[in-house]
């Protein structure tokens, strides 16, 4: 979903933190076995087009992510990952069913909040940084503070900036990092709002083996030391042993979720079907 997101050089307020929906909302809070689930997704399906040429690219997924978790999306290219992660996030709008983050439906809620919302409640990190070079360092992580009119305190960007292992390169400007760098200041930049979620889109995807592995570790520390929770999109098998949880999709069907053993196994059926167009 690179294409979708936002970089440049103009300070202009960033498209990842706007755009989408509308309708309703509605405040529920939800627990399973007295864990949290912090996001929920229930019979979620995004079309593109109508009728014969429709293009399924998510069909009735049902997916609960707990608090302090990493969960990573796999499948073949095409699959809906991509689908999955924007609906999840609130980037993009369900054709049905309900999208809920921290209790919330976002799915059906009016622009102005679900803006908000991605501001102040969710963190990106993606393949391509997407950090504006003509920032430094520490103002790209400052800037979720920033577009959310909220008192930027550096102190607070020095700590994340250390904590990601970036101490001293505040005043930097992106095009002065290697990639692993750039991603650690994007990680930085998704932690500084004390997000619900961080959504990754293959965050290791542009990154030799190495520097993957770094910025997963960084990925899992947050999980593991300050309670974050982490979707991500990879294709890295590597991925996989470091996540909690793994979720696979299979022609926009969740044909696999390993914390669920084989619920979703019967699915497969059903994404030959959709292979086949034979869908509701
Ligand atoms: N804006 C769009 N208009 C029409 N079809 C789309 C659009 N976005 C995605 N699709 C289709 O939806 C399906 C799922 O796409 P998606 O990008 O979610 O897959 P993916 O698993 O992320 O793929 P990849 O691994 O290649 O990034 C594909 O068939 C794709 O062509």
């Amino acid at each position: 979903m690179e294409g979708r997101a936002v970089s440049g050089g103009s300070e202009e307020p960033n498209p990842l933190f706007g755009g989408a929906p509308h309708g309703g909302s509605e405040l529920r809070i939800r627990s399973v076995g007295g864990m949290s689930n912090v996001l929920e997704l229930e019979r979620v399906s995004r079309s593109y087009g109508r009728g014969g040429r429709a293009v399924h690219a998510l069909c009735e997924v049902d997916v609960q992510v707990p608090e302090r978790s990493l969960t990573a999306v796999m499948g073949p290219s095409g699959s809906g990952k991509s689908t999955f992660l924007q609906c999840a996030a609130g980037l993009d709008r369900p054709t049905s069913g309900v999208v809920r983050l921290g209790g919330r439906v976002i799915s059906g809620m009016r622009e102005r909040s679900l803006s908000r919302m991605r501001r102040t409640r969710i963190g990106f990190v993606f393949q391509s940084f997407n950090l504006l070079p003509a920032l430094t360092v520490q103002q790209n992580v400052l800037l979720p503070l920033r577009l959310d009119g909220r008192r930027r305190d550096p102190a607070g960007a020095w700590e994340l900036l250390a904590r990601v292992g970036l101490d001293g390169r505040e005043d930097a400007r992106p095009g002065q990092l290697s990639g692993g760098q750039q991603q650690r200041v994007a990680i930085a930049r998704a932690l500084i709002t004390e997000p619900e979620v961080i959504f990754a889109d293959e965050p290791t995807g542009a990154l030799d083996q190495e520097t993957g592995a770094e910025i997963l570790s960084l990925l899992r520390e947050a999980v593991d030391q300050q309670g974050a929770t982490v979707v991500l999109v990879t294709h890295d098998p590597a991925v996989t042993a470091r996540a909690d949880r793994v979720l696979r999709l299979a022609h926009g069907r969740l044909v696999h979720d390993s914390g669920a053993g084989d619920v979703a196994v019967s699915s497969v059926a059903d994404a030959a079907a959709a292979a086949r167009g034979q869908v509701r």
